[in-house]
């Protein structure tokens, strides 16, 4: 038997989210087509008869940001690549940027394996753009190894999770055989609801707002879920409520019938939407909002 905890790390947006979901086969850390959506490191179990990998899906790095919640994110992604049995360090097929760069920089100390995902390949039209891109790529650091895969295709996923197992220690199970996913109910709740709400707005807003879960009760098989969305100013409380509450029902609607899909249970959901000035740039509402930079 094998276990170990492997982090995922790149810059937003090139799909370490969907990376994950891919891999675990449920839906565990939320995908959008804007950057910087995941603020907390989430957690997927893979099991397998041969044993167990714990994923530590990390927010996206930054370079420069002033915001506190930058902040935080930072401190958390760093957090998770020291220690671990393996860093995977995703980057887009031919996209490789500055802030690519940045995250290899950060990667320079850490002692383990580190090895190079080369996601969206679907993107790529053919292999002779692709094999020189991986060779380029592949020099530029010592890693473990190498693998262009597709999250939404699904391409050579297998492959890597075979390279994962090749690379993980003799270990007990660390968690139970039934566990999925490494946080609770309410935090995937709210994470379905904030997907929800910035699928739908194309402001900035997205930005702004953020969900807790007030109270989450189960009642055999039925859920009760009350939640609020918090935004900076009035103005981004109307956008989220919409014309007659009319956005506000459609993001309900939504979570809840994903939630109901992923459960299988009936839910029962209560969204409100209030103000707290400036939370994103606040340090101690950002703690009574529930985020930590994992320290
Ligand atoms: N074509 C293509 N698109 C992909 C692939 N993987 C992810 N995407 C898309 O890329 C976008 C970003 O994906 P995410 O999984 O949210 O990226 P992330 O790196 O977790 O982003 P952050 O949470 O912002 O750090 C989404 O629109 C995905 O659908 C892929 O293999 N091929």
């Amino acid at each position: 038997m094998q276990s170990g905890i492997v982090t995922i790390i790149g810059r937003p947006n090139v799909g370490k989210s969907s990376i994950l979901n891919a891999l675990i086969g449920r839906k565990v850390s939320i995908v959008s087509h804007k950057p910087q959506t995941t603020r907390h490191r989430i957690q997927g179990v893979l099991h397998d008869d041969r044993g167990q990998i714990v994923f530590v899906d990390t927010p996206g790095l930054h370079r420069g940001e002033k915001k506190k919640l930058n902040k935080l994110m930072n401190q958390a992604a760093s957090g998770s690549i020291h220690d671990v049995d393996l860093v995977l360090f995703v980057v887009e097929a031919g996209a490789f940027r500055d802030e690519d760069q940045a995250v290899l920089d950060k990667l320079k100390d850490v002692a383990g394996p580190v090895a190079l995902l080369v996601n969206k390949i679907d993107q790529q039209k053919t292999r002779e753009q692709l094999l020189p891109e991986l060779a380029r790529l592949g020099a530029m650091r010592d890693f473990a190894f190498v693998i262009p895969v597709s999250a939404t295709k699904g391409s050579n996923l297998d492959a890597l999770v075979n390279e994962i197992f090749a690379r993980l220690p003799e270990g007990p199970e660390l968690y139970p055989p039934d566990m999925v996913t490494g946080y609770d109910h309410g935090f995937e709740a709210s994470e379905l609801i904030r997907e929800k709400l910035t699928r739908g707005l194309h402001q900035e807003l997205p930005y702004s707002l953020t969900v807790s879960i007030d109270s989450y009760e189960r009642e055999g098989r039925l859920r009760r879920i009350n939640a609020t969305i918090w935004v900076e100013r009035e103005g981004q409380k109307s956008i989220v409520i919409g014309e007659e509450g009319a956005n506000l029902k459609r993001v309900g609607t939504a979570a809840r019938r994903e939630l109901e899909q992923i459960t299988g249970d009936k839910v029962f959901l209560k969204l409100w939407c209030k103000v707290k000035e400036n939370w994103s740039d606040d340090l101690k509402a950002l703690r009574q909002l529930g985020f930590d930079s994992g320290e």
